[in-house]
């Protein structure tokens, strides 16, 4: 009997079975891959990889003509998956503790049996961390050609001349531009008014202006209707504003968001609750089935690595541990990896009372000025206390910047505790220190008091 058997072996999973093997708890992990789910195989690090050599061929073309073997490119992103698979193979796992089997089908029969290709295996709790699939669209065609996703993309022996991107979104965006960097043409499809619907806008048409000027073709309120393939040509039959249009390219990749793995796992026959946004998990992340738990993607609401791990974490000291926690995202940070970088934490004031928005761009960073066209946008909202609530933070590395705020936040440290601290020059940070001293300034103006004797 395992005190854990957990379904996919993603962020999520491998979360949970080293949570519980920390523990002391005898833990199986199953996949019907190996270990590493999305994140490993054909996203985060294999995007992150291709994104790394397209920000080094951009840097370059700015001062010589640059030749790009993609043949070459794509082996080392390849390299970089294979690196990041030979800390979590199932040899690894073992060493520590842990037992993975794949199987090719994966069914729980009973709240505590977990049947992998017909061998019966028995578990006191067990923890679904399936993850996601890219949404197809039923567009008219296209099942007939060859299209990519997130899947197949990073297993090309070679870069196309030119690909057509459905979906403006984290994936779409983040592809299209190291792409176009490493010499494809690009088209973003797009059936909302603006790519990154859910971000600041006045940010996203910044990110925008940058990208058209780097070359990547926007087109937004733009509906795909078909899609032929030709020997080499995919032509995507689309509408803007009503107008028909064709835009032709050698490959189409389909980015328009995902769709949960919840088929075949017996939960129809449990009585296990899910809707097509994934499984149903209370605060604790347990479905209806009291020692049955959901995390990762295919429980959201949050569809990233981080998240997932936040909750595998959770999950396992909620089954094991006597004080439950509630799941808080209060403190969530995320970042998009274009150039520059797109990051957030942290949700607005729910009453948007008595908060203040402290924005910083260009001019005041020193750095940005060291390097001609670098872009530093940063909105930081405050409640009247001057604890951290929202972020928004365009510029290089913003992924980076954002996280003192994240401890400092998490922390409950007040953005004029900022103020004393000495940042190094010249460093994107150092507008932490001028952020600080700007909410120091403020917070004793605000101040009663002090306002009395000031008069
Ligand atoms: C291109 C791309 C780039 C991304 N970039 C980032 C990023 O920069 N930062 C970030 O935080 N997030 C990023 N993400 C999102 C991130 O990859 C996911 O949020 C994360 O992988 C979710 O982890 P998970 O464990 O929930 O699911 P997954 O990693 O998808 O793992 C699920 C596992 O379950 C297995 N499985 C599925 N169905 C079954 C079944 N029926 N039986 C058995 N096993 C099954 C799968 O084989 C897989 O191994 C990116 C995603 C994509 C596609
Ligand atoms: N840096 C990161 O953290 C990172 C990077 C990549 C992916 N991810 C994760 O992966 C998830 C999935 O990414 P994604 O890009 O597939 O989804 P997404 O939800 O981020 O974006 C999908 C986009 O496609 C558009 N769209 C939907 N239907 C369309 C249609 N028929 N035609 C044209 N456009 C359409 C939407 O308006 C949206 O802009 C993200 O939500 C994110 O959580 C994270």
């Amino acid at each position: 009997m395992y005190d854990l058997i957990i379904i996919g072996a993603g962020a999520g999973g491998l979360t949970c079975a080293y949570t519980a093997n920390g523990l002391g708890k005898k833990v199986l992990l199953v996949d019907k891959g190996l270990p590493g789910g999305t994140c490993t195989w054909s996203g985060c690090m294999p995007s992150k990889a291709l994104i790394n050599i397209g920000k080094d061929v951009h840097a370059a073309k700015k001062y010589s003509s640059v030749e790009i073997d993609t043949a070459k490119v794509m082996k080392d992103v390849r390299d970089a998956i294979e690196e990041v698979y030979s800390h979590e193979s199932p040899e690894i796992l073992a060493k520590d503790g842990i037992t993975f089997k794949k199987g090719e089908q994966i069914k729980i029969i009973d709240p505590k049996i977990v049947l992998v290709d017909e061998v019966e295996y028995h578990g006191k709790n067990i923890v679904i961390s399936t993850g996601t699939s890219p949404f197809i669209p039923p567009l008219e065609g296209l099942d007939k050609i060859d299209y990519l996703t997130n899947q197949n993309l990073f297993q090309l022996e070679k870069l196309p001349k030119s690909m057509i991107i459905l979906g403006g979104g984290a994936i779409g965006v983040e592809m299209a531009q190291c792409l176009n960097r490493l010499g494809t043409t690009v088209h973003i499809m797009e059936r909302s008014s603006r790519i990154f619907i859910r971000e600041s806008e006045e940010l996203v048409n910044i990110l925008s202006e940058t990208l058209i000027k780097e070359g990547v073709n926007i087109h937004v309120n733009t509906n795909a209707v078909s899609v032929t393939q030709d020997d080499e040509i995919i032509s995507l039959n689309v509408e803007t504003g009503g107008e028909p249009r064709t835009i032709e390219a050698e490959a189409l990749l389909v980015s328009i968001g995902r769709v949960p793995n919840v088929e075949n796992l017996g939960l129809d026959e449990l009585g296990l609750k899910y809707n097509k946004k994934g499984i149903q998990v209370d605060d604790y992340l347990r479905t209806n089935i009291h020692n049955i738990y959901g995390v990762g993607d295919v429980a959201g609401p949050y569809q990233f690595s981080h998240t997932a791990n936040y909750q595998g974490i959770l999950a396992v000291k909620n089954m094991f541990l006597p004080l439950k926690k509630k799941v808080d995202y209060s403190n969530i940070s995320w970042c998009t990896f274009t150039s520059p970088e797109l990051a957030s934490r942290g949700l607005p004031d729910p009453e948007g009372k008595e908060t203040k928005i402290y924005s910083y761009g260009r001019s005041d960073s020193d750095r940005t000025m060291t390097k001609k066209g670098d872009i530093f946008e940063m909105r930081v909202e405050t409640n009247h206390k001057k604890e951290i609530l929202e972020v928004k933070i365009l510029a290089e590395r913003a992924g980076e910047m954002i996280s003192s705020l994240q401890i400092a936040a998490a922390n409950h440290l007040t953005l004029d505790k900022l103020s004393p601290v000495i940042f190094p020059h010249p460093s994107y940070s150092e507008i932490l220190g001028k952020l600080g001293k700007k909410a120091y300034v403020d917070k004793l103006l605000e101040n009663p008091f002090i306002n009395i004797f000031a008069k």
